[in-house]
């Protein structure tokens, strides 16, 4: 692709075989910035040469006189004293005694120089024959290439290219004289874009000033000479040697523009007439044809120098015209130095010279600068602007798209500084865990105090409703579950004020150092969300809505109260104050689990719409049309999390962060009342399990290789850096939403943990009421015999809740959540703990209530009755029976009558068969195949998803999430459970 380049040389930039070929696309009317053209006079010089041996043989007589640096004037011999002397005024006139140097350095220097700064430039030599014109333009060649070379020497910040071509006009000929082969008469050609170019003209690259001197002594060498009456070697052809400078700046940099020009040596032939060189035969041809040209050449300058109104300019009527015609009014600077003979007998002649110098100052040109864009070059901008657009879809922060190395080291110290971050956050939490299991032992440790302190207060029911150990928990008498477990109630209900405070305090303690780390890594988070814009409109809705969110959590602070564990002596009254102070913040500690889960489901969108696992989620779908379905199918998570390998996990972690918002869904639909659920069919809930983008089968989703969008960068490097910062960055997101899985797991357990106290609270407060005496409970604290492994308490404790669930027609999906998931983990013991005393309190509850009825809450929901129960209950299972036809093929549930003696033609089997499930507490195997039915009618074995968080959710309200023990009010849930 070219385009016009006005001011172009004329000849075409051809090369020899060989020649490294730079095709360039030539910018027109380059003027960069808008910069305008540069009108500009021809600077014209006269130099005065001194008499020649010749003509001082010839006793010819100087005639000509510089008085001043810019004038000369004619001399009249003495003798002849009728002609008055004529004066001419030019730029600069040089004397007979004048060096080179200074015709070089005060007349033509800055037009030569202005080809380095992207100008065109033509130096002529004008005279008749030997008046002296190679001798100034040799000189003058000389020593512009020595500027150049000193020019690029102190330009480091530019690269240079020049080439030099030269050519003879002889006899209306064009030779190269670069290249003697390549014929004697070369064409012109008319190109559209660049003008006038010489065909097959040889142009080759300088390797040095001398390289380029010894290529310009070829082509001084190859240029015809001949013997005249005035000069013994005289020039007797047009000679142009042609420089063409072009530079631009070194590598990394943005611009992709080059200064390019050409800057001409003309050494004209003679002009003076035929008659005076006593030229015949060929001199006389070569002088029609030297006058051909140089005639065309003064008619040219004449009309420039007319202006406007001068017409056509009759550039093509001479070879010489044609390809100087941009140094001629075009644009180029141009300087003419017109050399004359100082003889008499050349005044004429000498004349003529000054007249067409006269004329060519008139002349005008508009020089203007010429800027050109490589192929080359533009290819290597456009990678680097690929390469850094492509940066910027993948890293986030906006200083660091300007794709340099200084970005890329800036980003690398970022991550290192969010590692060192999220390496404090981690040992912060280290820490925190560590107190926590000191402030286990000092509980043990206090102990034998406490006892001594006053037999009220037993030491080791506050070891229980702390450490939840299962080895110390009492053995309970295996035939009399139930008087057990009351006699645990009555144990358990006689902790002490202080030391229940005491704990609470504790407690607060450790809520409120999970606030600040969960303050600290959402500021972190915050940082990786500000780093991170990933270039899609997904992505940054999620920024904005996880910074938002992140904003949200930093209002939420946990109380800040001054506690001073020990350093009270409290008393039921004030233990009421806690309970209601703790009570005020139990929505603070809630506010902080929903924010933590929001921030949770932000950090997953997040991480789902980062490229790797778009891009693999397509590549899949790309590779295997039947992937897509497999998917949706296979439900993976994110981060790798597939169901199957990571069910250990979920399990372990009461708030696992996988897909726990789609879990709330499911866990708010299956809680809900059935009698709302009519139109709640499979379909539904199969939709609020929304599938998760895929993920490699191998679950290495840092892995990137080969993804279209690296396959297009054009560095290696580049690709590789993107790679790194890429991987590292997802690494960042991901311990991150580790770290807050982990703070939201804390904060659950603390909140169990508050729970328990509260029970144990209001335990207190009602046996008090009721007259326990101290002396009973120690009295069987005496009867307790040894420790007992957890394995074997937790089957007692598990059966003492079925019973009990049984007992307060508890829901029977609830007792299926529970049932499948706490099955003996040493983890489990506060659930087990908690549900029991929640279950226990319920059934002394309705124990008291008898058949009173009881009264209304007053915020619409149903009073807390043993008959409320058992109408949820029955709304439950109409509900599944409806599920059964949706879950459960023809034959499985066929299967199912027959097994469980329901009637295969009997009206209502479904309802029949449903309102056998959970009703023989004291039958395990009745238990189990209950659990296993109604989790396969509501979906838990199929998601393999139940988690205890689950469970935990089942304890608050889904929508108004408030703690339980909020008050009294929360604990009507666990009628509809
Ligand atoms: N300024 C000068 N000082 C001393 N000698 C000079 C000067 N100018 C020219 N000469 C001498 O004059 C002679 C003729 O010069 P030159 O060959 O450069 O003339 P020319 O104009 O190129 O002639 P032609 O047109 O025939 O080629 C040479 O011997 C050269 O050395």
């Amino acid at each position: 692709m070219s385009t016009r380049f006005p001011g172009t040389p004329t000849s075409k930039i051809d090369r020899a075989p060989g020649t490294p070929v730079s095709k360039i696309d030539r910018t027109p009317a380059s003027t960069p910035g808008g910069q305008k053209t540069r009108e500009e006079k021809i600077v014209v010089t006269v130099r005065l040469r001194p008499l020649s041996k010749r003509e001082q043989g010839h006793k010819d007589q100087v005639a000509w006189e510089c008085v001043d640096e810019q004038t000369i004037i004619y001399k009249p011999p003495s003798q002849d004293r009728s002609i008055a002397s004529t004066s001419y005024t030019f730029d600069k006139v040089f004397g007979p005694s004048s060096v080179t140097e200074a015709v070089y350095e005060d007349g033509v220097k800055n037009v030569a120089l202005s080809a380095l700064m992207g100008i065109n430039a033509t130096i002529f030599a004008y005279g008749q024959t030997s008046s002296g014109k190679t001798y100034t333009m040799r000189g003058i060649t000389e020593k512009a290439v020595n500027d150049i070379y000193n020019h690029i020497m102190n330009t480091p910040e530019r690269d240079f290219n020049i080439k030099i071509s030269g050519l003879e006009i002889y006899n209306e000929n064009v030779r190269d004289l670069l290249n003697s082969d390549s014929g004697r008469n070369l064409k012109l050609l008319d190109d559209p874009e660049k003008g006038t170019v010489v065909e097959k003209l040889v142009e080759e690259t300088a390797n040095g000033d001398q390289h380029l001197r010894h290529l310009i002594s070829i082509c001084e060498a190859q240029r015809q000479v001949g013997e005249t009456a005035l000069n013994d070697t005289s020039s007797r052809s047009h000679q142009i040697i042609r420089l063409t400078i072009e530079s631009s700046l070194r590598e990394n940099s943005d611009c992709v523009r080059s200064f390019i020009a050409t800057l001409n040596f003309v050494d004209l032939a003679g002009s003076e007439r035929a008659s005076q060189t006593h030229t015949d035969g060929a001199r006389l041809r070569e002088g029609c044809h030297i006058n051909l040209s140089l005639m065309t050449l003064t008619t040219v300058i004449r009309k420039l120098s007319v202006g406007k109104k001068s017409g056509h300019i009759p550039y093509r009527d001479s070879k010489l015209t044609r390809i100087l015609q941009h140094s001629l009014g075009g644009n180029a600077r141009t300087a003419i130095i017109c050399t004359l003979s100082p003889a008499m007998s050349h005044v004429e002649q000498s004349r003529n010279t000054l007249h067409f110098a006269t004329r060519a100052k008139e002349v005008t040109n508009n020089a203007q600068v010429n800027m050109v864009v490589s192929d080359k070059q533009m290819v290597k901008h456009l990678q680097k602007e690929v390469a850094r657009l492509e940066a910027e879809l993948r890293t986030p922060d906006p200083s660091a798209r300007s794709g340099s190395e200084l970005d890329w080291m800036e980003k690398d110290i970022k991550i290192k500084q969010m590692e060192t971050e999220i390496e404090e956050l981690r040992r912060q939490r280290d820490l925190a865990q560590y107190q926590v299991e000191e402030l286990r032992r000092k509980m043990q440790e206090e102990q034998p105090a406490i006892q001594n302190l006053s037999p009220f207060e037993s030491p080791h029911q506050v070891k229980k409703c702390l450490s939840f150990s299962g080895p110390s928990t009492p053995k309970p008498d295996g035939n009399k579950t139930r008087k057990t477990m009351g006699r645990q109630t009555m144990r358990q209900s006689s902790t002490t004020p202080f030391t229940l405070v005491h704990e609470i305090r504790k407690l607060e303690q450790l809520q409120e150092q999970l606030g600040e780390e969960a303050n600290r890594a959402l500021e972190v988070l915050q940082k990786e969300v500000t780093c991170h814009r990933l270039g899609n409109q997904d992505a940054a809705e999620t920024i904005a809505k996880l910074q938002a969110e992140i904003r949200e959590m930093r209002t939420v602070r946990s109380i800040t109260q001054e506690v001073q564990v020990g350093g009270i002596a409290p008393n039921r009254s004030n233990l009421k104050e806690e309970i209601t102070r703790l009570h005020s913040q139990g929505s603070t500690i809630a506010d902080l689990e929903e924010q933590l889960e929001n921030v949770q489901k932000s950090i997953d969108k997040l991480v789902l719409s980062l490229p790797s696992n778009n891009q693999q989620s397509n590549n899949v779908h790309e590779a295997n049309p039947k992937s897509k379905t497999h998917s949706k199918k296979k439900k993976m998570l994110p981060l790798g999390s597939s169901n199957g390998p990571n069910i250990q996990n979920l399990i372990r972690s009461p708030c696992t962060p996988l897909s726990s918002s789609r879990r709330v869904l499911e866990a708010e639909a299956e809680n809900k009342d059935p009698e709302d659920d009519d139109n709640l069919s499979s379909e539904t809930l199969q939709g609020s399990e929304k599938p998760t983008p895929t993920k490699s089968e191998d679950g290495d989703v840092s892995s990137r290789e080969g993804t279209p969008c690296f396959q297009r960068s054009s560095s290696v490097n580049m690709r590789k850096m993107q790679k790194m910062f890429q991987n590292a960055a997802e690494e960042n997101v991901r311990s991150i939403r580790a770290y807050v899985t982990e703070l939201k797991e804390r904060v659950a357990k603390l909140q169990y943990q508050k729970q328990l106290l509260v029970c144990q609270v209001l335990e207190l407060e009602a046996n008090e009421a009721a007259g326990y005496e101290l002396e009973d409970d120690e009295n069987l604290s005496e009867q307790q015999g040894p420790p007992v492994s957890w394995h074997v308490t937790f089957f007692e404790q598990r059966q003492q809740i079925i019973e009990l669930w049984d007992v307060c027609q508890v829901s029977i999906i609830h007792r299926t959540q529970f049932y499948l998931l706490f099955k003996g983990d040493e983890a489990d013991q506060i659930y087990m703990e908690v549900e029991l005393r929640r279950l226990t309190w319920l059934q002394q509850h309705f124990a008291e209530l008898g058949n009173a009825s009881p009264a209304p809450h007053g915020d619409g929901k149903p009073p807390i009755s043993l008959s409320a129960s058992i109408k949820a209950l029955k709304r439950e299972r109409e509900f599944l029976a409806k599920r059964l036809i949706t879950r459960l093929s023809a034959e499985e549930r066929d299967a199912l009558y027959i097994k469980w003696e329901v009637p295969l033609d009997g009206k209502h089997r479904k309802l029949q068969f449903v309102n056998k499930l959970w009703t023989n507490p004291n039958d395990s195997m009745h238990v189990q195949e209950s659990a296993e039915i109604v989790a396969k009618l509501v979906g838990f074995c199929e998601s393999g998803n139940v988690s205890k968080e689950m469970f935990e959710l089942n304890f608050a309200l889904p929508s108004d999430k408030r703690p339980w023990f909020l008050g009294w009010d929360p604990i009507s849930n666990l009628i509809h459970l």
